[in-house]
Parts: structure tokens; C-alpha cells; sequence
């Protein structure tokens, strides 16, 4: 038999057998399926590569707002997942002791072992929190404020230089902050968690590693969505495109880092390692957190405190660019609190700028870093204990169930007009109205899983956003560069749904001038 007959035969018996059971799984999932009746797009119902497919174009929240819209407030995303858009499924999801992180998050484990993000038990995770969580509460986030102000000041500097390098046809050079927010967010969340000085915002020798983060924040993200995409061994992929040459530089990075820490006495910085040394489990007789398990926690930190600040402090620059009155008010505010930009610091004085702190809750509002549908279900051992219950819904076993951040953002039962960027809505008088906002208002999530660094990221938007204001006057680039980041409506036929202006790419550029 030759080879070209034997493939066509094998390719036969082949089709045979998966297409009546591919038929199969898709008739079971449409019409017999417990979840059935929820409403969704086709596709969605009976497999995850709708859901995938979204998540590998970077448009997945998005066409969960537009689904809910269309299909009802509760959807089927995918065979076995609920998405809810209300704030008491937030209540009922997130605040809940029942409920854990869902079994997709083991797809982002690294090198076999689970870090506070991905730990799935309920034990370990506690401890985890308890150990990690050390090294940024509001206590520790005084100690470590001196170094994340020097950071800030590299910051300005940076964006003086940047400006100022060749005049552009305004008077000075455009910047685009985002760049530049992003290593200010890496070099800052180095010396919390290493100790370690990686100057990207002065040299360029690590910016490699911004590269890198993205697209591990990529694939996670899309594995959550569409796992089969990890059992076919995309990240091996990913790994060889990458190159053996990029790999070697960076576990070079990791190595200086660990290696230049542990040569320094244990309380010789404000870091992760200083904070939790002491409670560390070191001989493993307590079952613990053990000293090899920190360098991974300590490496969590880049994507969970670097990109997700920057993502925050990206959108605030480009909503001040935009809403030239909110730029205004907010200058306004800063410049009568303080009368120098070296007296910018946290305390009582940054916590009076209302102004700030409801701009700062706007951009998250309007703009949520994380944006997606955070996935969770029961833990295995409650499934006896009766129904779980979501918003009136009883949720059968092995359900994924989650709440889009970005829809329930979005959403007009809570938020008027929401999509303008309008930080006055969190200064109104209107107590009913603030208790319906802030019921919904969730960009760190909640519950014992929600973000452990939402007083750092507070701190650093702050100080951030006050003291760039106090040195700059800054406006939003003219030309083509001016409407980098704006939404591009061209992906659906949503227009009236979403207004321009609405942020979409992870850029803005900036004219400053001093
Ligand atoms: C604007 C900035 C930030 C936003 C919007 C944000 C948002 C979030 C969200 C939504 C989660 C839950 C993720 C999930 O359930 O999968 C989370 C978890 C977490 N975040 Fe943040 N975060 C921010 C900044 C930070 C910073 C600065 C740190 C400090 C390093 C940090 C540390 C963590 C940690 C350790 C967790 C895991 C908590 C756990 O599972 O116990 N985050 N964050």
C-alpha cells in the first residue's frame, strides 16, 4: 500500500470516529447540557474557542459587554461558564468563603509550583497571603515610600529629558507616558520585590524583560480562556520563537538579583525579602512558605504591581489628555495642597486631594487594568453542603462562574453615562446614589482573593499623577499621535455602544512642557 493511500484510510476511520462524537459532545452541550438554557453566542454554548478566540485578539471584555447586552444580565461563555454582570453575583462569587479560584488558573503555574496567584487550596493560599501580603500593607508601604519616590523622580526627570530632547512643532518633543510608565512601574516593583536596582527607566539593559511580561500576561490570559491552547503546547512555542539567547538573559537577571540579595544582610532593604524572612519556613517543619518559594512570589510581583499600575497610570494620562476640564480641576487641586513638588509625599495632605483620589477611581472605573472575567467555583468539599447560589441562580457542579469587571463598570443600573470620564460622579452628594457605585465599583476585585497591593497601587497613582502635574503642563500631542490608544470601532458594529475617546490601546502621547 502506498503512502498516500495509507494516509487517506487512517484519515477516514479517523473522521468515522470524531465526527459522530464530536457531534455528540456538541448535541449533549446545546440541548441536554445543565446550562442549557442560558442564553449565549452559539459558538460560546458548546465550546471555549469563542472565548479563546476573543482572548488571542485582546477583545474578550469587550464582547462580554456586548454580549450581555444582547443576550440578558446572566450568559453562557463558554460549555461549562457563567458570566454575571451584577453586584450581588459580585457579592455572591467573590465575597464568599465557598468558592475558590477556578481550575483554569492552574494553566498559569510556573515550573510546578503555585504562587499566592494560582495556589488553589484554601490553606495555602492563606498562608501565602499571610507571609506575601506583609510586604505591602499600608505599614510596609511607609517604609518602602522613600524608594518608590526616588523612582518617581527618575520619572520626571525622564520625561523632562524626553520632551525637551528636539523641539517638536509645539514648542517641545512628544512623549509617550506609556513607555515611560512602565519602566517607572518595573524599576519600582524590582526594589520592592528583589531589592534590586534594574534602572530600566535610565538604561536599557533590562527592558528586555517588559517584553517578556507582556507576553506571558498574553498567554496566561488566554489559556484561562481556552485551555486546549496549553495542552497543544502553544507556550513551547512561544518558548522556542523566544529564542534559547533571550531565556539564558533572563534567568541571568533573576540569578544577579537573588544573588546580589542574599549577599546583603537580611534587613539591608525596604523589600519583600526584609518583610518576611523572619516567618519564613525554613527547614520545612512548619509546612510553610519555604526561602525557594519566595523568588517565584517575588517574581508574581512585575506582572501583578508593574503592569497593572502602569496600565492605571496610562489611562489616567490619557483621560487628562482628553477631559481638558478634569485636567483643570485636578492642577488646580494640586498645586494649592502643595507648595513644593518635594513636599508631595503620602500622608494627610495627599489624602485631602479629593479630586485626585476620584480621578484616580474614574480611570479604574472607566478603564480597569484587570478587565476580564475572573473565574471561579465551588471548592470540591462544599459541593455536599448545599446549592450554590449566584444572584438567585443555582449553580450546578462543575460550573465556572464569574463577573466581567469591564461590563459591570459599564453598566447604566449603576454608573450614568458610562462611558465618559467623569471623576465628579464619585464626589456627589447623592448617598444613593454613591452606595449604588461603589457597590459595583470592584477593579481589585474583593474577598479573600481580591488584590493584595491596592494600597500601594493607591499610593503610587498618586504620587505619580501629583507630582508630574505639579512640574508639568502637559497636552494631548496634535496629529496622528494624539489619537494613539483611541478606540477603534472598526472591530464591531457597536458605535452608538461605545464613544470615541474610550481607551483601547495601551499607549498616549503627550506634549509636557515645564
Ligand atoms: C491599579 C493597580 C492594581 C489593580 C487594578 C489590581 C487588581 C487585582 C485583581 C483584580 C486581583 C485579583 C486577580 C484574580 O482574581 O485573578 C489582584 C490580585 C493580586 N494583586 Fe493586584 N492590582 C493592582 C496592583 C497591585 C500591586 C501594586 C500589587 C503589589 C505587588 C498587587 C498584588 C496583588 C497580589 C499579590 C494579588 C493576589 C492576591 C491573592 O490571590 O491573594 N496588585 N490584583
Amino acid at each position: 500500500m502506498s503512502i498516500s493511500n495509507f494516509t487517506f484510510i487512517l484519515m477516514k476511520y479517523v473522521a468515522l470516529i470524531f465526527l459522530p462524537y464530536l457531534a455528540l459532545v456538541v448535541g449533549y452541550r446545546l440541548f441536554l447540557h445543565p446550562l442549557r438554557a442560558y442564553p449565549g453566542p452559539v459558538l460560546a454554548r458548546f465550546s471555549d474557542v469563542y472565548a479563546g478566540f476573543y482572548a488571542l485578539g485582546m477583545r474578550l471584555h469587550l464582547v462580554t459587554y456586548r454580549d450581555l447586552k444582547k443576550y440578558g444580565p446572566v450568559i453562557r461563555h463558554g460549555p461549562n461558564k457563567l458570566v454575571f454582570s451584577s453586584q450581588k453575583a459580585l457579592q455572591d462569587i467573590y465575597n464568599n468563603e465557598r468558592v475558590t479560584k477556578s481550575h483554569v488558573y492552574e494553566l498559569t503555574v510556573a515550573s510546578g509550583k503555585p504562587s499566592i496567584f494560582n495556589a488553589i487550596d484554601r490553606q495555602r493560599h492563606r498562608e501565602k497571603r499571610r507571609l506575601i501580603g506583609q510586604a505591602i500593607t499600608d505599614k510596609a508601604m511607609r517604609s518602602f515610600e522613600p524608594t518608590m519616590l526616588e523612582q518617581i523622580d527618575v520619572f520626571i526627570e525622564q520625561i523632562q529629558l524626553a520632551s525637551s530632547s528636539t523641539s517638536g512643532p509645539e514648542g517641545s518633543q512628544p512623549v509617550n507616558i506609556t513607555d515611560l510608565t512602565k519602566r517607572l512601574g518595573a524599576d519600582i516593583v524590582g526594589h520592592l520585590a528583589f531589592g534590586y536596582a534594574l534602572n530600566m527607566q535610565t538604561d536599557p539593559t533590562y527592558r528586555f524583560v517588559l517584553q517578556g511580561l507582556a507576553v506571558g500576561s498574553y498567554q496566561a490570559n488566554s489559556f484561562m480562556q481556552f485551555p486546549m491552547l496549553k495542552k497543544l503546547g502553544l507556550h513551547n512555542l512561544v518558548t522556542i520563537l523566544g529564542g534559547y539567547a533571550s531565556r539564558m538573559k533572563y534567568k541571568d537577571m533573576l540569578h544577579k538579583m537573588i544573588t546580589s540579595r542574599l549577599s546583603q544582610e537580611k534587613h539591608a532593604q525596604n523589600d519583600l525579602y526584609s518583610f518576611v524572612v523572619d516567618h519564613l519556613d525554613l527547614d520545612g517543619s512548619k509546612n510553610g512558605v519555604k526561602a525557594s518559594e519566595l523568588w517565584s512570589e517575588a517574581l508574581f510581583f512585575f506582572p501583578a504591581g508593574g503592569d497593572t499600575t502602569t496600565t492605571a497610570m496610562s489611562a489616567l494620562f490619557f483621560y487628562l489628555a482628553h477631559y481638558r476640564d478634569v485636567y483643570d480641576k485636578l492642577a488646580a487641586e494640586i498645586r494649592q495642597t502643595f507648595d513644593s513638588e518635594v513636599s508631595i509625599r503620602g500622608g494627610s495632605q495627599l489624602s485631602s486631594c479629593r479630586y485626585l483620589r476620584a480621578c484616580i477611581d474614574e480611570a479604574l472605573r472607566i478603564s480597569p487594568p484587570v478587565s476580564g472575567t475572573l473565574w471561579r467555583e465551588l471548592y470540591s468539599d462544599e459541593l455536599e453542603k448545599g446549592p450554590f447560589l449566584v444572584d438567585g441562580h443555582v449553580i450546578p457542579p462543575g460550573t465556572q462562574v464569574g463577573v466581567s469587571i469591564y461590563a459591570l463598570h459599564h453598566n447604566e443600573q449603576y454608573f450614568d453615562d458610562p462611558f465618559t470620564f467623569c471623576p465628579d460622579r464619585w464626589l456627589t452628594e447623592d448617598r444613593e446614589a454613591l452606595n449604588r457605585m461603589t457597590s459595583a465599583f470592584s477593579p481589585f476585585s474583593l474577598g479573600a482573593r481580591g488584590c493584595a497591593g491596592k494600597a500601594m497601587a493607591y499610593l503610587e497613582a498618586s504620587l505619580v499623577l501629583a507630582k508630574t502635574l505639579w512640574r508639568f503642563d502637559f497636552t494631548l500631542t496634535s496629529g496622528k499621535l494624539g489619537q494613539v490608544g483611541t478606540m477603534d470601532l472598526i472591530w464591531f458594529s457597536m458605535q452608538e455602544d461605545f464613544k470615541d475617546g474610550t481607551l483601547d490601546e495601551e499607549s498616549s502621547f503627550g506634549t509636557f512642557k515645564d
